[in-house]
Parts: structure tokens; C-alpha cells; sequence
């Protein structure tokens, strides 16, 4: 008896496998034919193969972006604070062009700290991922996939708040969702259809940083170091850096990187619809 279920478990192990799915997915089909064994070994690997999600990376996954054309695809964009994410989210965007294409920060969904003291706000730490109102961005995902407009909320890194006003974003093939957070959430990373990491060295990310946050958002050199050292890597070095294990894609430099290259022709590929070979 036990040999029977085993061999069982071997074939639809490997019909599992080779339908491009994990090893996470080869365990339920598994169970699921113990617990049902009065069904095929075709049967349950269908059944099976219609609930789960398919493993993204593989060319399986992208054939069916590639046909579902009324679909969005979501393209996340992770890394740590300035490795470059929104340059490289731009720079897909240019070449993509504004008619197939919506870009979305995770930034925008920071909690607001307006009910308290400036110098409270200023010590928060914003790089933990509970700072961040991800359920909001995971219903706005939602209500984008299935066709709907969202309203997105627009950040302050000056306040530590939220502006009064929104911005309206519309659906479109290609949603582009970058942060440093993006891939430590579960139910945010399983929204993402491509899973992109920018992976740039800490001296240049501390350096860019240091000067963007002078220019850009209000901040002193004192304060930028200390938030540095206090929160901003040690966070990375707990959340951000052991989620690049889930990438699809790692950009090494940002910019001029054949990886960029091959994820912009990738992208501009489903834009243009399904190919002609019917793959
Ligand atoms: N490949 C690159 N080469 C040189 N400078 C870059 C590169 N990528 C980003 N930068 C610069 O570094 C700073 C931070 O980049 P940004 O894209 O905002 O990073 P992130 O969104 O990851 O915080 C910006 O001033 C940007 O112009
Ligand atoms: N009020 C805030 C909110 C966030 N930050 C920092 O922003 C960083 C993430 O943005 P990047 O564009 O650099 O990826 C994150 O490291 C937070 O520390 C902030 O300083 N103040």
C-alpha cells in the first residue's frame, strides 16, 4: 500500500515540476492526492494546477502574462535606500511609455505621524515594516488588477505626513510598485507577477543617500548619519537584504546594465501582445 502511494507521489511530483511549479507546490499536490486518492493523477494535478499561483520567474508564468492580454502585469522594484529604484523604475517607464504604464511607491503608503511632536516623528523608525500602511497598497493593487481607478496618497518626507490631496492613477498593463519593503510583506510579494531587485554597495547607497536627503528632503548631515547607524541599516539588514531571495532579476548597477536591458525588452515584448508563434 504505502509503495502505491508513494509511486503516486513520485509521478505527480514530477508532472509538477515539470508544469514549472515549486517545491512548496509539488508538497500540496502531493497531500492533496493522499487525501483524495480516488481521483487521477491528471485530475489532481489540473485541479491543483487552477488554485495555486504559479511560481513567478519561470517562462511558464510569463507565457501566461504574455496571453492574458486585458490583464495588468505588476512589476515590483526593491533594494535598499538609494540603489537606485525610482531611476530605474523611471528609466523603464521612458522607454515603456506613459500610455502602458502606472508607477506606484511604496513610499507614498508611509503611516501619517501627524498626531505627534516633530521631534518624535523625526526619531521614528521608518524602516521597520510596520511604518507603512501596506494593506492600503495591497486593496489599491487589487482594485487596479480588476480594472478600477485608485486614489494614492501623496507623502511628505519633510512632515513626516500625508498631504491633504491625492493622486488619481488609473490601471494599466504595466504596474510599477518600487520600495525598500516591497518583497518582506507575503501578501504584497504574491501580488507581484516580476519581482526586480536593484542590488547596489552600501558605501554608494549611504553616499547618494546622504546627498538626497539634504536636497531633496529637508534633512541635516548630523541627522541623516544617525538615522543611518540607528535604524535605516540595521532594517536593511534584517528585512531588506534576506528579501532579495525572492527576486526574479538582480540589476547590479541600475542604470547601462544588460539586466535592465533584458527586463525593458522583456516588458516592451508584452506590451506589444502575445506572440505570433502562439507561445
Ligand atoms: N546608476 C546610477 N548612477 C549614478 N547615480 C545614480 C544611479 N542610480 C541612481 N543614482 C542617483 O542616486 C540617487 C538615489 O537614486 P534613487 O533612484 O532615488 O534611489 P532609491 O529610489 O533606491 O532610493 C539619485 O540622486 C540618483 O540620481
Ligand atoms: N518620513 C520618512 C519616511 C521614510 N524615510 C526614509 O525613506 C527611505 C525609503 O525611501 P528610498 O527612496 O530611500 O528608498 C527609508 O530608508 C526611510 O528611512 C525617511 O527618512 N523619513
Amino acid at each position: 500500500m504505502w509503495r502505491q502511494r508513494l509511486a503516486r507521489a513520485a509521478a505527480l511530483a514530477a508532472s509538477t515540476t515539470a508544469a514549472g511549479l515549486g517545491i512548496a507546490h509539488v508538497l500540496h499536490a502531493v497531500l492533496h492526492a493522499d487525501e483524495h486518492p480516488s481521483e487521477s493523477t491528471d485530475a489532481t494535478l489540473l485541479s491543483f494546477k487552477r488554485s495555486a499561483p504559479q511560481r513567478t520567474g519561470t517562462e511558464a508564468h510569463w507565457d501566461q502574462l504574455l496571453h492574458d492580454v486585458d490583464r495588468p502585469v505588476v512589476v515590483g522594484i526593491a533594494g535598499g535606500t538609494g540603489s537606485g529604484k525610482t531611476t530605474v523604475a523611471c528609466a523603464i517607464a521612458q522607454r515603456i511609455g506613459a500610455e502602458s504604464l502606472v508607477h506606484i511607491s511604496h513610499d507614498s503608503y508611509y503611516r501619517p505621524l501627524n498626531h505627534l511632536p516633530m521631534q518624535v516623528r523625526a526619531r521614528t523608525n521608518f524602516d521597520h515594516p510596520d511604518a507603512l500602511e501596506t494593506s492600503l497598497l495591497v486593496e489599491h493593487l487589487r482594485q487596479l488588477k480588476s480594472g478600477a481607478p485608485v486614489s494614492i496618497p501623496m507623502y511628505d518626507f519633510a512632515t513626516h505626513s500625508r498631504c491633504p490631496s491625492t493622486t488619481v492613477v488609473h490601471p494599466a498593463r504595466i504596474i510599477l510598485v518600487e520600495g525598500i519593503l516591497i518583497y518582506a510583506n507575503e501578501e504584497l510579494r504574491d501580488m507581484l507577477d516580476i519581482k526586480i531587485f536593484v542590488d547596489t554597495d552600501s558605501d554608494v547607497r549611504f553616499i547618494r543617500r546622504l546627498k538626497r536627503d539634504i536636497s531633496e528632503r529637508g534633512r541635516e548631515v548630523g541627522a541623516v548619519i544617525g538615522q543611518y547607524l540607528d535604524t535605516v541599516r540595521p532594517m536593511h539588514n534584517q528585512f531588506v537584504e534576506p528579501s532579495k531571495r525572492y527576486a526574479d532579476v538582480i540589476i547590479p548597477t541600475g542604470l547601462n546594465s544588460v539586466a535592465l536591458e533584458m527586463v525593458i525588452a522583456r516588458l516592451q515584448h508584452l506590451c506589444a501582445g502575445p506572440a505570433k508563434s502562439g507561445r
